[in-house]
């Protein structure tokens, strides 16, 4: 499911004043829609209803939706939050209101009626602002939210909560708290990114009218990972395939003091349809592996002194990259001298897709702009501590405005990140973000990182678009966690748990 940003809202109604659709019909569409979205809620006939009308469009919303209300036995008033509208659609909106006689009481003028409004209502009608809100809620909004918050009634936002920007994820601290949002059209950004979602409360999407050919084209920024849309990213397997069709992952993961790195890392990517995984590590590590894998081929490199990966193996690295279709490098990797240049030798020589995951990432962090001069694509799978290393920032930045900052450093580097945390979004090289919905705290323990660089990269080496693989792979991962969860309990299950339940998370083909 795909949203759509305030800009292209409008150019949306542009559209349809170029196809001769009046705006003041897409604004009776969308009042009339939410009327009965709110009577199929909770049946308005004999309930007190008040709504709270800004002087913009989502204000012109407001009015229809107060006709409607009535027209439906409500006993319903308006209080103006502001002058009356001035645009020509919200005005004709209000004139409807007027006009079917829905009392009006202005927030500026009569406080007092306002309260007397508020007085035992039931339900409670938020349009203040919609799509065209940003920034701070002037004094009387914010005064207008306070009495929305403290009501004791079922609160009905119209397209957003007011208070709520639509495409930055940014609300002022008084905002509406809604317990449904009718969202018209199109689901917005904010709608899906976390911290704005919970102010929106239930989601109820109603159709005004634009036609859908309209939509056909848009380049779409944020979407909704849900199982219809990992599910259509997945590869398809050919009935007549070999091993040889379905890509070479080569994992370059562990070191003597991490060897159970690889083991989940190969697990997730064994799991995940790729022909082959190539395991790259000292001899210690693909023991362990072979003992739990025997699927997987191995490339044994010398052991330095720390007991890491030694450069001098690289030659015989090479031979695999040749024949890898992605890479993994990170998990368990340790970091000195000799893994920082062998990093870099698979950064420079790499000819296929790379994930980096781990102490990849954080040898990336030593010398980010290395990535300036990375030809194939690059996929990062950092958490949110990780993500702060990279961008030299602190972690509680990150959490603040993740979108905002993790969407800008995937741009600049043209790369496709991964940012791992509570609702995981994988941020594109291009632009928007791939909101997961999937997972849960149980798989905040080690090796679950592992698991699903392991995954990502089998999607990666059978071909997928480098967000495909990462939203998809993100997608799996969590729901094999949930599937874990409702069996195992958070408190008990594993990453190798985890990798079990893929068996039950991914689509029978
Ligand atoms: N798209 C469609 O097809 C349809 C859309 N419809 C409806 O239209 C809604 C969007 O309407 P809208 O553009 O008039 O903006 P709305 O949210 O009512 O705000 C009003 C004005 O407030 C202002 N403002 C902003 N921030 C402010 C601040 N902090 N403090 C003070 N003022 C502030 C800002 O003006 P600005 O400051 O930008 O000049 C803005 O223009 C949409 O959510 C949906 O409900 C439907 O009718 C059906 C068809
Ligand atoms: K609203």
């Amino acid at each position: 499911m795909y949203a759509l940003s305030s800009a292209q809202m409008r150019a949306l109604e542009d559209r349809c004043a170029e196809a001769g659709i009046r705006g003041f019909t897409l604004m009776e569409n969308a009042g009339r829609a939410a009327a009965l979205a709110i009577n199929g809620t909770i049946p308005v006939k004999g309930k007190k209803c008040v709504v709270f009308c800004g002087s913009g469009n989502n204000g012109g919303d407001g009015f229809i939706v107060a006709a409607e209300l009535k027209k439906l036995g409500a006993e319903v008033q308006v209080i103006l939050c502001f002058d009356l509208p001035k645009g020509r659609t919200a005005r004709e909106a209000y004139e409807k209101a007027y006009a079917a006689e829905v009392p009006m009481v202005d927030l500026a003028i009569s406080p007092y009626g306002c309260e007397l409004a508020m007085s035992g209502v039931d339900i409670v009608v938020d349009a203040i602002f919609g799509t065209g809100f940003h920034g701070e809620l002037p004094a009387r909004a914010k005064a207008a939210c306070k009495m929305i918050n403290s009501a004791i009634a079922a609160v009905f936002a119209l397209d957003l909560p007011s208070g709520v920007e639509t495409d930055s994820f940014r609300s002022d601290a008084d905002c509406v708290r809604a317990d449904f949002t009718v969202v018209f059209d199109s689901l917005k950004p904010s709608h899906i990114m976390p911290l704005t979602a919970k102010l929106c409360g239930n989601i109820c999407i109603v159709d005004i009218g634009i036609p859908s050919e309209f939509k056909e084209n848009l380049t779409y920024r944020y979407a909704l990972v849900n199982e219809a849309l990992a599910s259509s990213f997945l590869p398809v397997r050919a009935l007549d395939s070999n091993k040889h069709d379905h890509g070479y992952l080569l994992l370059i993961a562990g070191s003597r003091d991490y060897i159970g790195a690889a083991v989940m890392a190969s697990e997730g990517a064994k799991r995940s349809g790729v022909g082959y995984v190539c395991v790259a590590s000292v001899d210690e590590v693909c023991r362990m592996v072979a003992s739990k894998s025997p699927e997987c081929v191995f490339l044994r490199l010398d052991e330095n002194e720390n007991g890491r990966m030694d450069l001098l193996s690289f030659g015989r690295l090479q031979k695999a990259m040749e024949r890898a279709t992605a890479i993994c490098i990170g998990p368990g990797l340790g970091i000195d001298d000799d893994t920082r240049a062998l990093f870099a030798s698979v950064l420079e020589n790499a000819k296929c897709p790379v994930i980096i995951d781990a102490d990849g990432i954080n040898i990336l962090s030593e010398n980010i702009n290395v990535l300036d001069s990375v030809t194939v694509p690059v996929v990062l799978t950092p958490h949110i501590g990780e993500m702060a290393r990279l961008l030299a920032v602190d972690s509680q930045s990150i959490l603040n405005d993740r979108y905002e900052l993790v969407g800008n450093f995937a741009k600049r580097y043209g790369v496709t990140v991964v940012c791992k945390g509570y609702r995981t979004f994988t941020a594109p090289a291009a632009m928007g973000a791939y909101m997961n919905t999937t997972g849960n705290a149980g798989l905040a323990k080690a090796g679950s990182g592992d698991l699903l660089s392991g995954i990502i990269g089998a999607l990666l080496a059978q071909g997928l678009a480098p967000e495909k693989a990462a939203s998809a792979g993100v997608y799996y991962h969590g729901k094999a966690a949930d599937l874990c969860q409702a069996e195992l309990g958070q408190m008990y299950m594993q990453p190798m748990d985890v990798a079990h339940y893929l068996s039950k998370a991914y689509p029978k083909l």
